[in-house]
């Protein structure tokens, strides 16, 4: 294998640009050209490529963001949008492609890979819903960012005696919101995968007053419902004042922890060594502390019955701690 691409898709992730690197490194010491594709798929499309090789990368490891851009594209999930992409790549002589991104990306790579391109996908996602992997490219920074945002709105909601609502982001993943809300001590945690109904979460809040707490902490992931409409019913059930507070896209952006950089740098590599030997169509991970392949096929919701299954059986067990 002569020449590999790389690219970030959908919401960009802190580790993407370690990913991106990683990549680079691994294939120039073993003699393969890197291809950075900027902007996506719907750069694919467009030809944005650019050649890049160590100096490239340099100084990208700690830097959150993506430095190849990030993009959602609708018009690469048509079928003329996918010919004009491949297009582009035979037109470049691309023999692999890395795709670093989330369930929706995959997506798209599984698409690139049936039209036979060699393909590895790559988890970059701070949203934690990658079937096949404990951790995605992104989460640890995000999840601890949103942990510090909520210790930090935990001091005042103490001085005032409040309850503060934080909405998180996940649109259809609560792994945010349920980590950062069990590693904060939240009263109650709204997640999208499984319901809570709103009566055992005011109760909870107002059991945290009884008991003598002087605030009380919901988190709600943004799939559920917005922390408006969360702290209104609160407010409307229990005596006590109430703030929305919205973290929105800090929790995208940051340096990428040292558990992020080490898992894209890792992956990275790895995708460039399968490439090298020939190995295409997986989706790459950690699970159980060893590096972890699925097919991409495999990775879809509409297709494997175990990727709710999995993400249930996990995000059950975290809300059994839950106080
Ligand atoms: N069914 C599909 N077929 C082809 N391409 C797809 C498909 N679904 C998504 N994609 C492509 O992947 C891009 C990124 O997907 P999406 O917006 O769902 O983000 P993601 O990769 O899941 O990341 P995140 O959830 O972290 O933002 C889409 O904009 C689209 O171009
Ligand atoms: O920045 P955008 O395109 O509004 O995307 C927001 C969505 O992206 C994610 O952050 C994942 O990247 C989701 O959790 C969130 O719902
Ligand atoms: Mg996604």
């Amino acid at each position: 294998m002569k020449r590999i691409a790389v690219m970030t898709s959908g919401g960009d992730s802190p580790g993407m640009n370690a990913a991106v690197r990683g990549v680079v490194v691994r294939a120039e010491n073993i003699g393969v050209e890197t291809i950075g594709i900027y902007n996506g798929y719907e750069g694919m499309m467009e030809g944005r490529f650019k050649k890049l090789t160590m100096k490239d990368v340099d100084d990208v490891m700690h830097r959150g963001g993506t430095v190849l851009h990030s993009a959602r594209s609708e018009r690469f999930k048509t079928k003329e949008g996918q010919q004009d992409a491949l297009d582009q790549l035979k037109a470049q002589g691309i023999e692999g492609l890395v795709v670093i991104g989330g369930d929706g990306s995959y997506k798209g790579a599984l698409a690139l890979q049936e039209a036979g391109i060699s393909v590895i996908g790559l988890p970059g996602t701070i949203d934690n819903d990658i079937y096949g992997t404990d951790f995605t490219i992104g989460y640890d920074t995000a999840v601890n960012t949103a942990m510090e945002a909520v210790d930090k709105i935990r001091d005042t909601a103490s001085s005032h005696l409040r309850t503060y609502v934080v909405e998180v982001m996940g649109r259809d993943a609560g792994d945010i919101a349920i980590e950062c809300g069990l590693a904060a001590g939240a009263e109650s945690i709204l997640i999208p995968e499984i319901e809570t109904p709103m009566e055992e979460c005011i109760e909870r809040v107002e059991r945290a007053y009884r008991r003598g707490k002087k605030h009380s902490i919901v988190i709600v992931a943004e799939g559920v419902a917005s922390g408006g409409e969360v702290a209104d019913q609160i407010a409307q059930a229990v005596d006590v004042e109430v703030r929305v507070t919205v973290l929105g896209h800090i929790q995208r952006g940051g340096n990428p922890s040292c558990f992020d950089r080490l898992l894209a740098t890792k992956l990275g590599s790895e995708a460039v060594n399968m490439l090298a030997e020939g190995e295409s169509g997986y989706a790459l991970g950690r699970q159980n502390n060893r590096l972890s392949k699925r097919k991409l096929s495999e990775t879809g919701e509409d297709v494997n019955p175990r990727v709710l299954e999995e993400k249930k059986e996990k995000l059950t067990l975290a809300k059994q701690c839950a106080i």
